[in-house]
């Protein structure tokens, strides 16, 4: 196959630079640059994704919706790591693991938008179960979400590193207590809920990865299933992905861990974790929030997209 011709929008941020550090040592794709002082020059970057097969938009939503504008009548296909086209029905949504129809349209839409980074456990862990109609649609559901700062991108990063923070930067904080998160959207849309989820998100001093955990009262659910039950669920789900691992089912040996959100740092891999009794149940997806979480799936999806092996260049435990 020949080179394909790639350009990051937004390589400089914290995103951007992940996805350049997997694709730069590979001899199938050449990377386009643009000089520094016409980064944000849309003629610019439209005159550059011209010449591109695919381009990454690693930017706030607002600049991702300009340079889809900028770029609408040319062909190159554009993965968007923002918020923005997440639930729109003309972009295609870059979680091949949900299933062969998200697998294909990846594979022959134009648009694909990443998904979020929280988003991604949440969507992992709820889909499949609604879907085998273990959760009800009208479930409540209730998530908790660990994070590294850098999730917050360059500003949040500079504010955990500044040897000056503030005393609170030390702590565990908790966010989004407004309940209007903006990667709900886009789990209450992907996996068919009636009602937003409660979501907790929190946000702690270390770099990166991320634990995702939802809660079940497996009375409340459908036909009372056990732990047993929501495992399999998952296993069908992910037993034929790289990319989605679902550990062993041994409750007894899960009640005795302690699960660190930064166990999958460095890898593009998520595992999911059932845990607790068949009275209440929690499932854990453990990712980096800048691996599957955001740039290891746009690289993900961008072999899709071009025809590469799908982890060509990931790191795959
Ligand atoms: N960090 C994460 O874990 C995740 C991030 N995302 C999403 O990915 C996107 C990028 O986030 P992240 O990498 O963290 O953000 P960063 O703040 O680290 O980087 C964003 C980059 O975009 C540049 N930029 C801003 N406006 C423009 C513009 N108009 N034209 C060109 N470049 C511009 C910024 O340049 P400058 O520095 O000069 O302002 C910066 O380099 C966001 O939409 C974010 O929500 C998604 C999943 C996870
Ligand atoms: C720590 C922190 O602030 N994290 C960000 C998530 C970053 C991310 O996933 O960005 P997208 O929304 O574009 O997916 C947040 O919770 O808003």
């Amino acid at each position: 196959m020949s080179k394909k011709n790639v350009f990051i929008v937004g390589h400089e941020g914290t995103t951007g630079l992940r996805i350049h550090e997997r694709l730069s040592g590979r001899g199938d794709i050449n990377l386009l640059s643009i000089a520094d002082e016409d980064r944000k020059d849309m003629t610019k970057i439209a005159d550059i994704a011209a010449g591109a097969d695919l381009i990454f938009l690693c930017l706030p939503d607002a600049a991702s919706i300009e340079v889809v504008e900028a770029t609408k009548d040319l062909n190159c296909k554009i993965i968007d790591a923002s918020t923005a086209f997440r639930t729109h029905p003309d972009w295609a949504y870059g979680f091949p693991e949900l299933g062969e129809s998200y697998r294909q349209k990846i594979a022959t839409n134009r648009y694909i938008a990443n998904p979020g980074c929280h988003s991604s456990g949440m969507i992992a862990i709820l889909k499949p179960l609604v879907e085998a109609g273990i959760v009800p649609a009208d479930y409540p559901v209730s998530v908790f979400s660990l994070t590294g700062y850098s999730g917050g991108g360059k500003k949040m990063i500079g504010q955990y590193e500044d040897p000056e923070k503030e005393v609170a930067l030390h702590a565990p904080r908790q966010y989004g207590l407004g309940q209007k998160h903006k990667h709900l959207p886009e789990v209450v849309h992907t996996c068919g809920l009636a009602t937003s989820p409660i979501f907790s998100p929190i946000v702690d001093d270390y770099y990166a990865g991320m634990e995702v955990t939802i809660g079940f009262h497996t009375s409340h659910l459908n036909n009372n299933p056990t732990a047993k039950d929501i495992h399999d669920a998952l296993l069908a789900q992910y037993k034929d992905s790289q990319m989605v691992n679902v550990a062993p089912f041994d409750l007894d040996a899960t009640n005795g861990l302690f699960l660190a959100a930064n166990e999958n740092t460095d890898l593009d891999t998520m595992t999911l974790y059932v845990s607790g009794n068949d009275d209440r149940v929690m499932v854990h997806a453990i990712l980096d929030n800048l691996g599957k979480g955001a740039s290891g799936a746009a690289v993900q999806c961008m072999n899709i997209a071009l025809g590469f092996p799908e982890e060509t260049g990931l790191a795959v435990k």
